[in-house]
C-alpha cells in the first residue's frame, strides 16, 4: 500500500554482474623461452546486496526502482594482472523487511538487525587467466576461462510493521482519536495474522523524517478475558515494542486506580510486558480547568511512580510533548 511516503511492498528485478574474462595473453619473449601465457584473472562481478538501515521506515525510495543491476567484473590482462571487481549494488531497507522470491513467494531472508547485509544475487566469479594453465598439458597456451554469468532474480520486499509503542487503555479512553491526530499513515495490516483483532496502527512522523509506529492493542485487555490465543499472535508483531503508553481519561474516577487495573491485566496476560518502559497520558484533559489540573498533578506526583502528562486530542494540547517523550524513551541507551 502507499499512503504519503509510506510504502510497504515493492518488486524488483535484480541482476548481479557477470565475472570478467580471464585473459589469454601470451608474452612474446616468455612464449618463446618459457612457454609464455601471462594472462590474468577476470574480476568478480558485483553482488546485489540488501542492507538494513535503522533510520529508514519505508520502502518509498524503491517504489520506482524496477531493476537493480550490478557491474560486470573487469577482464584480466597481460602480466597476470587481474580485472577489477564489479561494484556491488546496495539496496537499503528498513528493519522488519522480508525478502521473498517473487516467483515462488518463498521467504529468502528477514532483515532484523541494523547494518545486516544479505546477498540476493551473487556476482559471477571471474574466469582464470591462461597463466594458471601454462603447465597443464591438456590446455593450449591460449586457453583462459570465461567469467561466470551473474544471477537474475525477481525479489519482493515487504515491510512487516512492528510497533514501537503499544497503546493501552480501556474502551472510550480516546485511543482511536489520539491515533488519528498523531499519526500520518496507516500501515497495511490486512495480510497479517492478527487481522481478526483489528489493531489500530499508525505511523507517527516525528521531526526530520524520524518515525515510530504506535499500535492500539485491543487484544491485550479484551483478550485477557477471552483466552490468550489471539492476543499472543498479535503480540508477536509488537516484539520490537519497547514502550507502553497507558491512556487514561481525565474524567476517570481515579487515574491511579485505572492504571493499577490496566497494569494488573497486562501482568496476568503476559508478565514480560511489564518489563517495557511505561508512560501515562491523561487524555481528554480539555475537560479540566487549570486549577483542577494542578490539583490532580500534585496528587499524581505522590501516587504514581512513573512519568505522566496531560494531553487532549480535541484541543491538540500536549501532543508535541507526548511525541518528544515517547521518542526520548524509545531512543534511550539500553541499560
Ligand atoms: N473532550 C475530549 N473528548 C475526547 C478526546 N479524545 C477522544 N474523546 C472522546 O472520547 C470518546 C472515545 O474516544 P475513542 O477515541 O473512540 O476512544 P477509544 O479508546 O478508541 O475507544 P474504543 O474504540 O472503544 O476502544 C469519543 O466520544 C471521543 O470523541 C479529547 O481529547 N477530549
Amino acid at each position: 500500500m502507499t499512503e504519503g511516503n509510506f510504502v510497504d511492498y515493492v518488486k524488483i528485478h535484480v541482476f548481479s554482474g557477470k565475472g570478467g574474462k580471464g585473459s589469454a595473453h601470451l608474452h612474446r619473449e616468455k612464449y618463446i623461452t618459457k612457454g609464455g601465457p601471462d594472462g590474468g584473472d577476470g574480476g568478480r562481478g558485483g553482488h546485489v546486496i540488501v542492507k538494513a538501515n535503522k533510520n529508514l521506515w519505508t520502502l518509498f525510495h524503491l517504489k520506482f526502482k524496477r531493476h537493480v543491476k550490478a557491474e560486470y567484473g573487469g577482464n584480466g590482462s597481460k602480466q597476470r594482472s587481474s580485472g577489477a571487481q564489479g561494484n556491488d549494488e546496495i539496496i537499503e531497507v528498513p528493519l522488519g523487511t522480508v525478502i521473498r522470491d517473487t516467483d515462488t513467494n518463498e521467504i529468502i531472508k528477514e532483515i532484523t538487525e541494523d547494518g545486516q547485509e544479505f546477498i540476493v544475487a551473487e556476482g559471477g566469479m571471474g574466469g582464470r587467466g591462461n597463466w594458471h594453465f601454462k603447465s597443464s598439458t591438456n590446455q593450449t597456451p591460449r586457453y583462459a576461462q570465461p567469467g561466470v554469468d551473474g544471477q537474475e532474480v525477481d525479489i519482493t520486499l515487504e515491510l512487516k510493521v512492528l510497533a514501537d509503542v503499544g497503546l493501552v487503555g480501556f474502551p472510550n479512553a480516546g485511543k482511536s482519536t489520539l491515533l488519528s491526530v498523531i499519526t500520518a499513515a496507516k500501515p497495511k495490516i490486512a495480510n497479517y495474522e492478527f487481522t481478526t483483532l483489528k489493531p489500530n496502527l499508525g505511523i507517527v512522523e516525528y521531526r526530520d523524517f524520524k518515525t515510530f509506529v504506535v499500535a492500539d492493542i485491543p487484544g491485550i485487555i479484551e483478550g485477557a478475558a477471552e483466552g490468550k490465543g489471539l492476543g499472543h499472535r498479535f503480540l508477536r508483531h509488537i516484539e520490537r515494542n519497547s514502550t507502553l503508553l497507558f491512556l487514561i481519561p481525565a474524567d476517570a474516577k481515579s487515574i491511579k486506580e485505572q492504571y493499577d487495573i490496566l497494569l494488573d491485566e497486562l501482568k496476568r496476560y503476559n508478565p514480560e510486558l511489564i518489563d517495557k518502559d511505561r508512560l501515562i497520558a491523561i487524555s481528554k484533559s480539555d475537560l479540566l480547568d487549570e486549577e483542577l489540573k494542578q490539583e490532580m498533578a500534585r496528587e499524581l506526583d505522590k501516587e504514581l511512580k512513573l512519568p505522566y502528562l496531560f494531553i487532549s486530542s480535541v484541543a491538540q494540547s500536549g501532543l508535541t510533548e507526548l511525541k518528544d517523550k515517547l521518542w526520548q524513551m524509545l531512543n534511550k541507551e539500553p541499560v
